[in-house]
């Protein structure tokens, strides 16, 4: 299966911290690829720098065949960070509106139709800055999806919403790797972990793992991804000791 992204050898130094020591790994086209691992293990830095974003020391990174941060992908990437990328003095309608007047044959309708996709057809009149945080986090989400991006990067989309949105946002994401789209998702819940297609298991900006969720449980002997990720922890610390 052809790869979206192939990282190679990638360091990268956030102010005196080296926080990714050498990552390699790729991700497979039309897949759902989660990146997990516990808060401050590189997840988002991984993303800035496949969107090209991240000022990097060394490695390679090449995006949809081309070095990551090329002016040519900008159109083909949809990232989607933590904080609010939508404007909050505007309606969510408004805001789908004005990013479909962004992408030359996205309409009217086309935006109607992605905040229906993320579930928030009753809020569309709402001023962004009056929603709730999950429901601001679809708001971008809905925002992102216009352009129709070949590669979605998303960043704890699922934080601050109910199990029926969680559950309805994940389907859309296999609905849309089904559709041809690339998606890497990062999370820290490791019940999400199981919904993926494909896991980077990352810590202290390594990578751990790099495998299917039912390879990743049956290389660490048990059924639960959680306690997979703790014991492939508790094996590196003791080759490092
Ligand atoms: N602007 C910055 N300057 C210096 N260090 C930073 C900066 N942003 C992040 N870091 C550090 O880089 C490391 C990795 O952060 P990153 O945000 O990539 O982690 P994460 O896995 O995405 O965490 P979380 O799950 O909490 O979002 C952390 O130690 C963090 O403190």
């Amino acid at each position: 299966m052809a790869h979206a992204v192939e990282v190679r050898d990638l360091v990268v130094i956030r102010g005196k911290r080296t926080v990714l020591h050498g990552i390699s790994t790729a991700v497979r086209e039309g897949c759902v690829t989660g990146l997990l691992g516990p808060s401050g293990s590189g997840k988002t830095t991984l993303m800035r720098a496949i969107v090209g974003v991240q000022r990097v020391r060394s490695g390679r990174i090449e995006v949809l065949g081309r070095p990551a941060g090329s002016p040519t992908l900008r159109r083909e990437i949809g990232y989607v960070t933590q904080a609010p990328s939508v404007y909050p003095d505007l309606t969510v309608r408004e805001n789908a509106r004005y990013f479909a007047s962004l992408y030359p044959g996205v309409t009217g309708r086309d935006a109607d139709r992605a905040i229906r996709d993320v579930g928030l057809e009753r809020a569309a009149g709402q001023l962004v800055r009056t929603l709730s945080g999950g429901q601001h986090s679809r708001a971008s989400l809905a925002c992102a999806l216009l352009g129709d991006p070949r590669l979605l990067i998303l960043d704890e989309p699922t934080v601050g919403q109910d199990p029926v949105l969680r559950d309805e946002l994940w389907q859309r994401f296999h609905a849309l790797a089904a559709a041809g789209t690339t998606l890497v998702v990062s999370s820290h819940v490791m019940d999400e972990a199981g919904r993926c297609d494909r896991l980077v298991l990352i810590r202290e900006g390594r990578v751990i793992a790099d495998d299917t969720p039912a390879a990743v449980r049956a290389g660490a002997g048990t059924d639960d991804l959680e306690t997979a990720f703790l014991r492939l922890i508790r094996q590196r610390e003791e080759v490092s000791a």
